[in-house]
């Protein structure tokens, strides 16, 4: 079976290539190297199953060929940040919704049975029901990226309703690991490394989430996948996440107490009661119970996974 990774040359997108290779797939991934690195697939570039397409999905010729000869679609492909700034609205417009119709409309024109779409906790916006299951309504995305991924999964909706395939949506709590290069945890790193006796945390240091490490998220994706595939939906939804969450400031000191550090804190303050920035969802932790269900269960909760992932970042330094 050929599958295509959108995105995988990224941090979940390489890992998930990493496990599709092991268990014997055919993969093809399209990455314009935007965000993800050809070193992390370089192990796969000269393998037999394994195809490499440089591309920019916004050009619908070159979606048009990745999709050839595929089965199932992963799409991860995205702009994975949420902070305003560096990112532009329609940045985030044409990374997450317009590559994801063109992606649709090679679909629909190809043999695709099913379309994988990992989309994000973001689009439950300040949810007052936590955990937050899939049915949580009304879905009201706080910051442009939830409503980027939120109107992608929309499309996706729609479309395999109406043409012949099946889709299975994602909405991803704050997935940390090996080859992330953003978040967290990669910028108090980093930030202690230029000054290790002051870290800055944005925000009030109380935004409460939670993580999963990648490899519980690919063995998720996977699992659910063959569980989705043997059921008849045309689109399903499961959030990806853990059981318990936990704060920025718990965040910060684990990532000192691993680099040998005792860094005075000092908080920005934030904005809109101690967000690190607008669109900052403050608390989230969404229900797992209808993807355990599956049999599926996170390996490491949250603490585990960041002090786990912080490990894994400095050793790769
Ligand atoms: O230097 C920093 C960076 C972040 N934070 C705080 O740490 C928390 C987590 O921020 P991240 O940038 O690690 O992650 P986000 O919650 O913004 O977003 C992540 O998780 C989301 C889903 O929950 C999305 O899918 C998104 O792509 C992914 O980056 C935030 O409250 C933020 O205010 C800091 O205090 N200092």
């Amino acid at each position: 079976m050929k599958v295509l990774v959108t995105g995988g040359a990224g941090f979940i997108g390489s890992h998930l290539v990493d496990r599709l290779m092991k268990l014997g797939y055919e993969v093809r991934v399209l990455d314009d190297l935007s965000a993800g690195t050809l070193d992390n697939i370089r192990h796969w570039l000269w393998h037999e199953r394994f195809e490499f397409m440089e591309g920019d999905m916004r050009n619908r010729e070159i979606v048009e060929k990745a999709v050839k000869d595929i089965e199932v679609v992963f799409h991860l492909a995205a702009n994975p940040e949420v902070r305003i700034g560096s990112q532009s609205p329609e940045l985030l417009y044409e990374t997450n919704v317009l590559i994801t119709y063109n992606l649709l409309e090679a679909v629909r024109k190809s043999g695709v049975k099913y379309l994988v779409f990992t989309s994000s906790s973001t689009v439950y916006g300040d949810a007052d029901l936590i955990p937050t299951p899939e049915e949580y309504a009304p879905l009201e995305p706080i910051s442009v990226y939830g409503g980027a991924k939120l109107a992608a999964e929309a499309l996706i909706s729609g479309y395999a309703h109406t043409f012949d395939f099946r889709a299975l949506i994602f909405r991803l709590a704050n997935i940390i690991g090996e080859r992330s290069n953003h978040g967290v945890i990669y910028d108090f790193i980093n930030k202690l490394r230029r000054n290790p006796g002051e870290l800055e945390i944005l925000g009030d240091g109380t935004q409460r989430k939670s993580y999963l490490h990648v490899s519980d998220t690919v063995e998720g994706i996977l699992h659910i996948f063959e569980y989705f595939r043997k059921g008849n939906r045309a689109v399903d939804f499961y959030n990806l996440g853990n059981d318990d969450w936990i704060t920025v400031k718990e965040i910060a000191e684990i990532v000192s107490e691993e680099m040998g550090l005792k860094p005075a804190f000092r908080f920005t303050g934030g904005v809109d009661g101690g967000r690190g920035w607008k669109g900052d969802v403050k608390f989230m932790r969404l229900s797992i119970e209808k993807a355990k269900k599956t049999g599926w269960k996170p390996k490491l909760n949250s603490y585990e996974a960041v002090r786990r992932t912080v490990r894994e970042l400095l050793s790769s330094l």
